[in-house]
């Protein structure tokens, strides 16, 4: 299959097959149901769901020098160097370039500048899909994930510093990708099935 290559910037090469690709962004408070939604698009969709947090985790878990000092960034809830998360992000979207449909990015941006330079070296999203739910029942479902997730931040202490970055540094993302018209918001309060017909429509809708 014809698969050409093209160069964006300097140095930095994306295929014109992610430029054609949909992009969406899945933007939510930590334990928001971001995961939940992603999974059944793709069944449901055949996107390619590709989580920030879980490429990070997966670093962590090969036992890499970088997967230490990943670890030791996300134990603390705090925020891993923006080239870090951005190039794992384009390798594993170019690696299924030939394949996908189109591109869920789930945890990501968590802060503005991530969505310029996500766009700079790869691509506009064509929607922002915001899971929304309040910081009360995001705790109680983090708390209760805490119990068989194994994740080393799903503890109340990281839980309430997760919490507080995500209002201070993602917030102001929805409301600069709201400035463009793309957002979606959808009520993460509602069981499972009625959020995802919420997020069903804003797909559709492309
Ligand atoms: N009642 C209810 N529970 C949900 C819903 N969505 C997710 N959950 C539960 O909430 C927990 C967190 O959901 P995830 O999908 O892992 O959330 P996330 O936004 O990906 O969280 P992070 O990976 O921490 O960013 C899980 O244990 C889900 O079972 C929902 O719509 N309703
Ligand atoms: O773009 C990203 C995505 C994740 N993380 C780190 O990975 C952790 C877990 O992220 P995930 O999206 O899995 O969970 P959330 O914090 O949204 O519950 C975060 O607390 C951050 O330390 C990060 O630094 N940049
Ligand atoms: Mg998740």
């Amino acid at each position: 299959m014809h698969f050409k290559i093209c160069c964006v910037g300097v140095g930095v090469f994306v295929s014109d097959k992610i430029k054609d690709a949909k992009i969406i962004f899945v933007v939510g408070g930590p334990g928001s149901g971001k995961g939940t939604q992603c999974e059944k698009v793709v069944a449901k969709y055949g996107y390619t769901h590709l989580s920030s947090g879980d490429l990070l985790r997966a670093e962590v878990g090969s036992g890499s020098e970088r997967g230490k000092q990943l670890q030791a960034i996300m134990q603390k809830g705090e925020l891993v160097p923006l080239d870090t998360v951005l190039d794992m992000i384009k390798d594993a979207m170019i690696a299924k370039a030939d394949v996908s449909k189109g591109f869920l990015i789930d945890g990501y941006p968590r802060e503005v500048k991530q969505g310029e330079e996500f766009e700079k070296k790869i691509g506009k999203p064509c929607l922002l899909l915001y899971v929304d739910a309040r910081g009360e029942t995001m705790v109680k479902r983090l708390m209760k994930r805490g119990e068989t997730s194994g994740r080393a931040d799903d503890n109340e202490e990281t839980i309430k510093k997760r919490l507080d970055l995500y209002y201070k540094a993602t917030e102001p993302v929805i409301a600069f990708y709201e400035g463009r018209g793309i957002v979606r918001k959808v009520d993460s309060e509602l069981p499972v099935d009625e959020v995802f017909g919420q997020v069903s429509k804003a797909i559709d809708a492309l």
